[in-house]
């Protein structure tokens, strides 16, 4: 089943054709497809049966509360890089006790506080980290539980930069340096080896980048299973998503025929055969492949600009809304809310109001004709879209709204200009 479709040549999300929620609540507006959410979790859910497993959904992808509620109600763990992640995913209702908590540069108070709540792991990046938390921990009186992020040095094959796996990247503990690590490690008496974690990057279209890093960390995940006791094993995320074709115009069941580079049951079936026999519990850390195609970002055309070489649509959206086509030359379908009558296409470069040449969200792009007034949807940006919104230019973060059958949820209002202004304001 998809839940983004044209219906009567009208756009909808589930039950709800989207112009009634942009009458309601305006542009740029973010809208989440709830079962989209559900049926992705569902099916990876269903796919590692085979194994004891935990789905840690990485909240930096959407960070919003009701899609961390969504997931913390399937029973989803989270995989968190910040104390505030932590604390969203408390907000929400989510496990402490099934978080593991990553990144490179974790503060004191941000160590203390998941030590305070009883996170499942910290994902340890370096020595230093490790010697952090052990002092913390010794202070507190209690026994950190650690897993060792190790760096496999593989390419991951997609964008520089959002790979994290290659030894150039500052993720993860050079390959080298894991056994002396562990040995450190054992005589340390507020921290507890519990695990070894792995992640390659992210938007990653072939299992071989996965499948290259598990076998070349498996004989130190042996290890640490055999020697220091380690019940755990995390793969971490990135797999891929469809841009290039997330809807198709005309057809309701267009989707029967799209093509996944990579299917989440691929990448299940190629991966269990390396797993299974560790014995241990296998965590994933997907982000990207549950909620990317559940969302989009609704724009108003403003002005149709013919420039001196270009033709331009200048719509109300803009790089601080959804930065990835600005940051990562990313490619987001852009389809407009009603199908076409006209049947005229033209080759434009859409773009926002921002001032940077960056700020665009598609270029040299054939599209329909539109005009001003008009509304267009740009789609796959459930992920990495919202969480990655600024106030660049005195802009106001957009709405974003959950649909669930004929349910709207509006789950965050568009920011005011008294917001923008709010934290400064309290000390003058
Ligand atoms: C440690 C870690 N885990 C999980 C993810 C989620 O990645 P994705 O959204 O590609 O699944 C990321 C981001 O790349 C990450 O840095
Ligand atoms: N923000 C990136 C993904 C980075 C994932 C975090 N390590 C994107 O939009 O594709």
């Amino acid at each position: 089943m998809h839940h983004f479709y044209y219906r009567d040549s009208e756009l909808y999300v589930e039950d709800v054709p989207v112009l009634s929620l942009v009458k309601e609540y305006g542009t740029p507006l973010y809208i989440y497809s709830a079962q989209t959410i559900i049926d992705h979790y569902t099916r990876f859910e269903t796919l590692l049966e085979p194994l004891d497993h935990l789905i840690c959904y990485a909240v930096k992808a959407n960070s919003n509360l009701w899609i961390l509620k969504l997931l913390a109600n399937q029973g989803s763990g989270f995989d968190l890089v910040s104390g505030g992640e932590l604390y969203r995913v408390l907000r929400a209702g989510g496990d402490p006790k099934k978080c593991t908590f990553a990144g490179v540069g974790k503060t004191r108070s941000e160590i203390e506080e998941a030590l305070r709540v009883g996170i499942y792991s910290f994902i340890v990046e370096s020595e230093e980290e490790l010697l952090t938390i052990d002092a913390i921990a010794k202070k507190l009186s209690i026994q950190a539980p650690v897993a060792f992020r190790i760096n496999p040095d593989v390419q991951a094959a997609t964008h520089a930069k959002i790979t994290t796996g290659s030894e150039v990247n500052k993720f993860g503990i050079a390959f080298s340096q894991v056994s002396e690590l562990f040995d450190k490690c054992s005589k340390l008496d507020g921290v507890f080896l519990k695990g070894i974690q792995i992640h390659i990057g992210s938007q990653i279209q072939q299992v071989e980048p996965f499948l290259q890093a598990i076998q070349k960390v498996l004989p130190l995940v042996e290890k640490a299973r055999q020697k220091y006791g380690a019940e755990f094993l995390d793969i971490g995320g990135g797999i891929g998503i469809v841009y290039e074709q997330a809807i198709e115009s005309g057809r309701e069941d267009w989707w029967k025929e799209r093509k996944e580079s990579l299917t989440l049951a691929q990448y299940v079936e190629s991966i269990l055969p390396l797993v299974k026999p560790l014995g241990m519990r296998l965590l994933v850390e997907p982000g990207r492949v549950l909620v990317g195609n559940a969302g989009i970002l609704v724009s108003q055309v403003l002005y149709v600009k013919k420039g001196g070489a270009k033709k331009f649509i200048i719509v109300d959206a803009a790089m601080n809304d959804l930065v990835r086509p600005a940051f990562y030359d990313a490619y987001h379908q852009i389809i407009p809310l009603r199908e076409q009558l006209d049947p005229r296409m033209e080759v434009v470069d859409v773009v926002g109001p921002v001032c940077e040449s960056s700020d665009c969200f598609a270029i040299d792009r054939l599209l329909p004709k539109v005009q001003a007034g008009e509304y267009l949807a740009i789609f796959s940006t459930g992920a990495y879209g919202f969480s990655m919104a600024s106030n660049y230019n005195s802009r106001l973060k957009p709405a974003e709204v959950m649909v669930s059958g004929k349910t709207v949820k509006l789950i965050r209002k568009r920011e005011s200009y008294q917001d923008l202004v709010a934290l400064e304001e309290e000390l003058t």
